[in-house]
């Protein structure tokens, strides 16, 4: 055995089984060392390889089976930093995951794959000798002359040409051609020059950077500020602070709030590079920003969710706005929680936490209460603009055309004429939700989910919105034959449809998961309309980020379908939504007016909503959820299991319950199992088991030992299982 010093290589591989792997030292990388802990290695796993994680050194089990040589050991330094390897630790325990897997989960994806750190210096351009001299012969006013007479001035990075210049790419390929231009690596940016497009911070954004000035260490602070109201500047400014100090900056933002406007915004304001990290980013961009912020070379990273398993070896800050949104927690895999993740890792790195919102998660809001965070507040918006006024449209009784009432259409009538912009909002892509016939009671359910089937395309497809499937509307009733099938029901697609007939000349813009795809269309799409009068119809994602100053009237349809909701969390999220739609009129100068549509004007939450606004909404659901026994209050953890048959999903459950009694303390509730809210999902049977507990740490360590059972249950192997440790939803 080419090792003598018998220790053994403690690996973490990325595969779904709780526990490490041992492997001897590759023959040729030299004696071990402890600063081989967090390295990657190349080991020989089943048949075939897997890249994995050194965790630890130790001498092998000494009557275990004999130990297979790592093949090759991939890093010269470790890859993760002490701190987050050991926040990645907790975050596997608390999540009760296998520690290889959350290691794979932290790493870009061609690190994980066993490549090679990507090259991470900024590069910049500047003429030749031959180029300076070649300037003034370039054809006047052409793209490539009005380039080089930038560059005459000096370098320009590749990030402040981004910015400045527009498609400057092209013109500087034609100056590359004729060796005219030369590219150069450029020295990590750390000046931080004056902010010239800086406001002057009001009264309370001067209060709330105040406040997290004077701290020092880990810290929590929650930034409740009305939408408009100024907190991004806030943000801007505590950056700036940052980056002054010489320490990076973390800002997480939601799934659909990175977009090109967001980055440009950071860009242009704080002068140094700004990293991005987002799903739709190439495999290598990701890899580049990851190991740049590792290696202390970028000191902004904007991202999305999983941005926080970024390195921050010279931490200073964690933002995260819009605090409350759903796609911080991951729903698939190891489900964690970025925010929860961001408050461990700044508390381990001695640094604050910035939480931002309008309508900060209950979970906030009752931290705040139990003294855990600081409340920052911004009540009003920022410069001129006025809050909008909220009107709720009774339609019990009333004609509704295609689902919207008459006072809908003369307020949006009303606002073309005055040459502004008016929102349709409504929560479900497609024409309806339902196809029914008219005369024998048939709907279309798609046959895999036992649930209705969508509506698209004017009518004439059906297409499931939990599994995909699709199918040709039928041309009869398939139970009677009758020709009477209807369409149930209206979604944003049949919306357009009404509002284009009732305004023909109108420029109409459609804004769902159908017409805009990626992200960054929305924008492209939005565009089209410019500053015109015209329509806006959308789902959730026309509610936030976007600034729109000639739009001054929202619409809000489908109030109704969120009041009536099973989900523990539906008013807290229906009374989010509505704010951040409503947020959406009125942002300049132009007074803003939103009309809900209901037949439940008198729902409490619909008048705590208008009475006391996002905070009175928030201490009614507080005080529900605490009598309810639901999170804050209570700490849940879910086991699910799906399988083909519901009799594999019941014995797993059946048996995964009969090993939690009697090993768990009573004061753990555990309910059902039960069949999931949606019992079948693409042909698939759904159950689950809920455990609930006042007490977080008991419920934590009664999981542990629990969740190893159910690997060894012969049950377990018939059916897909996980464990969410705080469900965001129940389904
Ligand atoms: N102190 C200030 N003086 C003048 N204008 C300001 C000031 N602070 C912010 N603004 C402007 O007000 C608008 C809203 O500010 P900002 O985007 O920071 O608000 P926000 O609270 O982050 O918004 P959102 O509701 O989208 O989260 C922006 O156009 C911003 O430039
Ligand atoms: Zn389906």
């Amino acid at each position: 055995m080419s090792d003598s010093s018998g220790i053994a290589l403690r690996v973490a591989l990325p595969v779904p089984l709780p526990r490490e792997f041992d492997y001897l030292p590759p023959a040729d990388a030299g004696p071990v060392r402890p600063d081989w802990v967090g390295r990657r290695v190349r080991v020989p796993f089943g048949r075939g390889e897997q890249i994995g994680i050194v965790v630890g050194l130790g001498p092998p089990a000494p009557d275990g089976p004999e130990l297979k040589s790592a093949l090759a050991l991939l890093d010269d330094a470790p890859l993760l930093g002490e701190e987050l390897f050991a926040s990645l630790q907790w975050l596997a325990r608390y999540t009760q995951s296998p520690l290889g897997e959350v290691l794979a989960l932290a790493l870009p994806g061609v690190l994980r794959a066993g490549q090679q750190a990507p090259e991470t210096r900024a590069y910049g351009w500047q003429l030749t000798p031959a180029g300076a001299a070649a300037v003034a012969g370039l054809r006047a006013g052409s793209r490539p002359r009005r380039l080089a007479e930038r560059l005459l001035l000096g370098a320009l990075s590749e990030d402040t040409l981004d910015i400045h210049v527009a498609d400057w790419r092209a013109a500087l390929r034609a100056l590359a051609k004729r060796a005219l231009v030369e590219r150069l690596a450029l020295p990590a940016a750390d000046a931080v020059d004056e902010d010239p497009h800086a406001p002057t911070l009001n009264d309370e954004q001067a209060a709330a950077l105040a406040t997290l000035r004077a701290g020092d260490g880990f810290r929590t602070l929650l930034l409740e500020g009305v939408t408009g109201s100024g907190k991004t500047e806030v943000y801007l400014q505590a950056i700036r602070d940052c980056l002054r100090a010489g320490k990076q900056a973390l800002v997480l933002v939601p799934e659909i709030g990175l977009t090109p406007q967001t980055l440009q915004r950071f860009r242009a304001r704080l002068g140094v590079p700004v990293h991005a990290m987002h799903s739709g980013l190439a495999d290598g961009e990701r890899a580049r920003s990851w190991i740049a912020m590792a290696r202390g070379e970028a000191r902004v990273l904007v991202g999305t969710r999983s941005a926080i398993f970024t390195p921050l070896p010279e931490a200073g800050l964690i933002v995260i706005d819009e605090e409350h949104d759903g796609s911080y927690k991951q729903q698939d895999g190891i489900r964690y929680h970025a925010r929860d993740f961001a408050l461990v890792r700044a508390r381990a790195l001695g640094i604050p936490v910035l939480l931002g919102s309008a309508t900060p998660a209950l979970e906030s809001l009752h931290n705040v209460l139990a003294g855990r965070y600081t409340h920052l507040r911004l009540g009003k918006r920022a410069g001129d603009a006025k809050p909008p006024r909220v009107r709720v449209l009774d339609v019990r009784k009333r004609l509704l055309t295609h689902g919207l009432s008459q006072d809908v259409f003369a307020a949006i009538a009303a606002c073309l004429a005055r040459g502004e912009q008016a929102l349709v909002f409504k929560n479900r892509r497609g024409y309806a939700p339902a196809l029914l016939c008219h005369d024998c009671g048939w709907s279309a359910t798609c046959k895999r989910c036992d649930t209705p089937m969508t509506v698209h395309a004017g009518g004439r497809t059906l297409i499931c919105h939990h599994c995909g499937a699709r199918a040709a509307k039928p041309p009869s009733c398939p139970d009677c034959a009758s020709l009477s099938l209807q369409p149930q029901g209206f979604g944003t697609e049949r919306l357009e449809e009404a509002l284009a007939t009732r305004f023909p000349d109108a420029p109409l813009i459609r804004v769902d998961r159908e017409t805009t795809r990626h992200r960054d269309a929305i924008e492209k799409h939005l565009a089209t309309l410019g500053d015109r009068p015209g329509i806006l119809v959308g789902t959730q994602m026309l509610a936030k980020g976007h600034d729109l100053p000639r739009l001054t009237l929202v619409a809000v349809v489908g109030v109704d379908e969120g009041l009536y909701s099973a989900d523990f969390r539906a008013g807290e999220k229906l009374a989010q939504l509505l704010i951040q739609v409503a947020g959406r009129a009125g942002r300049a100068n132009l007074p803003g007016e939103v009309l809900l549509q209901t037949h439940h004007p008198e729902h409490p939450l619909l008048l705590t909503l208008l009475g006391g606004g996002y905070p009175a909404v928030a201490a009614l659901e507080l005080a529900q959820r605490e009598a309810a026994g639901f999170p804050p209050y209570e700490h849940l953890a879910l086991l699910r299991a799906e399988a083909p048959t519901e009799e594999a999903v019941q014995t797993f459950l059946r048996e995964a319950k009969e090993r939690a009694r009697p090993a768990m303390p009573d004061a753990i509730a555990l309910n059902g199992p039960m069949p999931a809210p949606m019992a079948r999902r693409a042909g698939r049977a759904r159950g689950q088991l809920l455990l609930a507990c006042a007490q977080r740490p008991m419920l934590q360590a009664a999981l542990r030992p629990w969740v190893a059972g159910l690997y060894e249950l012969k049950s377990a192997r018939k059916v897909r299982w996980s464990l969410d440790v705080d469900p965001i939803d129940l389904y």
